[in-house]
């Protein structure tokens, strides 16, 4: 099925409260519609005149599309707010992941257009995004469909929107939940705070709250006035990580036209948080070292050093202690990484009942964020459902789970309303022994690309090369045609 997907405009696709004829929505309908279906999305939370009129409107004057049209409501809290908007287009266009989707980006604000780009651009699937030439641009006086040529990228979207948006995390004392399993952890956080640079390892399986625990450091320490910038290690080869950390000056490599500042010059005063710190390569763990014994670092190009000023908190899913022991970490880096070591455990180490509180705080923190008037109302089998799933994606994912219950349901949500992968019965995944699964699938797509990492690396979906080349390792895998 071909999908359109757009936001309407609100103020271009109407004048003076009417549907305005020249607005985008409804010269594509005139010129260039061609699909099996549109959904078009209104930021309200429900009875929005505008979405009504726009589609009683098209439905009116293009009667053939009448059954394909569709409104949807997505309830965003601050329509500049690209974060918020990239996770909620995101859930909808993963459950359209089967069809064909051409996504319309001129209607919407410009924090629409960019969350569009961010999705298209790293969650690879089949989406093409256009554009509409207004008229009075065109030879023809008639408007012109244009396919924006955006390549999709092995990034994963959250470093590029983590990335975009370094000042854009803002965290009140409500957004932490500290319950029985946290409290030593967050103890001792506390207790850090209080010191000025002590650096800080933190290690826990994804999802678990690293960055989470590492923001609640910065803003309970001196160092809250300055800013909090954080960078997941391992989207970054060596020389994009270098003159990221370290900034460049202009002339340093191709494209280097201006002098520009680096994490460490960006976070001055503030905190550094290094996610996933065991994938660097021993290159960087040099140069890391050294700002960590010296206090000094070099942007790339540079030949005068800068003064660091700034709290590194990394963090590891991985045992840094075993990466050290089979030589992959240095020891004299990891000692000075975790002068203060912290360690979150896996959701399913937390019981039902801090489970249970988990879900609560965030049925009640997204009521706030999509200004529901009501709380969504999980229905005892739900319950019952989320009880038995082992959620591993942590936190992360529980709270993914019930933002997505709170995009598409209103008032309660019932268990045939979960996703099925949810509902399955324990036991089916029980006996799955995921490792050899991984293994040999790792195994077949080198082979397949002729032992080509980055192919291999694209198909298999990791988000960096460091992984695949850190699971090569790790399973041990050794391939006779080895061609990359
Ligand atoms: N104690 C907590 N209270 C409330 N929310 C939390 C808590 N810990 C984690 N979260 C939420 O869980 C989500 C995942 O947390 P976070 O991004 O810090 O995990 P992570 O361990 O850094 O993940 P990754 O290793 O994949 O980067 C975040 O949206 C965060 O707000």
């Amino acid at each position: 099925m071909k999908i359109l997907l757009s936001w309407y405009a609100f103020k271009n696709d109407f004048v003076d409260a009417e549907v305005d004829t020249n607005g985008p929505t409804y010269q594509f309908y005139q010129y260039f519609f061609n699909h099996d279906r549109h959904i078009i999305l209104s930021s309200m939370t429900g009875e929005d005149l505008r979405l009504e009129k726009l589609i009683n409107r098209l439905s009116l004057d293009f009667p053939a599309h009448k059954d394909k049209l569709e409104g949807r409501y997505m309830a965003i809290r601050d329509i500049i707010d690209m974060p918020e908007i990239k996770t909620k287009i995101e859930a909808l266009l993963l459950s359209l992941q089967a069809d064909q989707i051409d996504l319309f980006i001129s209607p919407g604000t410009p924090a629409m257009q960019v969350a569009w780009y961010f999705c298209h651009q790293s969650l690879k699937l089949p989406t093409t995004l256009y554009q509409t030439r207004a008229p009075r641009f065109t030879k023809t006086n008639r408007p012109e469909l244009v396919a924006v040529d955006v390549e999709q990228s092995v990034i994963p979207v959250s470093v590029l929107v983590k990335e975009g948006l370094q000042d854009a995390g803002h965290t009140d004392a409500s957004d932490y939940l500290i319950t029985p399993t946290l409290k030593t952890v967050y103890d001792r956080a506390d207790k850090l705070a209080q010191t000025d640079k002590v650096t800080c390892l933190i290690q826990g399986a994804s999802g678990t709250g690293k960055e989470h625990l590492a923001r609640y450091i910065h803003e309970h320490s001196e160092r809250r006035t300055g800013k909090f910038v954080a960078i997941n290690c391992s989207a970054f080869g060596d020389s994009l990580l270098e003159s990221r950390l370290f900034g460049y000056e202009k002339g340093a490599f191709t494209g280097a036209e201006k002098r520009t500042d680096g994490f460490f010059d960006i976070a001055k005063g503030g905190t550094l948080f290094l996610d996933e710190i065991g994938d660097i390569t021993p290159y960087m763990q040099q140069s890391l070292l050294r700002v960590l014994q010296t206090g000094d670092y070099t942007p790339v190009g540079s030949t005068k050093d800068r003064k660091s000023d700034v709290r590194i908190i990394a963090a590891t899913h991985q045992s840094l202690r075993e990466a050290c022991g089979k030589g992959r970490f240095r020891w004299d880096l990891f000692y000075r990484l975790s002068v203060a070591e912290l360690r979150l455990p896996a959701l399913s180490e937390r019981g039902q009942e801090e489970k249970r509180a988990l879900l609560d705080h965030f049925l009640r923190k997204k009521q706030q964020i999509f200004r529901r008037p009501k709380r969504l109302v999980l229905s005892t089998a739900v319950y019952r459902a989320l009880d038995q799933y082992q959620f591993p994606g942590n936190v992360r994912e529980l709270e993914n789970l019930i933002e997505s219950l709170y995009v598409f349901y209103i008032d309660k949500v019932d268990v045939d309303d979960l996703p099925s992968w949810l509902t399955q019965p324990a036991d089916d995944l029980a006996s799955f022994d995921w490792s050899s699964h991984e293994k040999e699938l790792i195994r077949k797509a080198l082979i397949y690309f002729s032992g080509n990492k980055a192919k291999a690396c694209e198909a298999l979906g990791y988000g960096s090369i460091n992984t695949l080349v850190n699971k090569i390792r790790q399973y041990d895998i050794t391939l006779h045609n080895k061609a990359d």
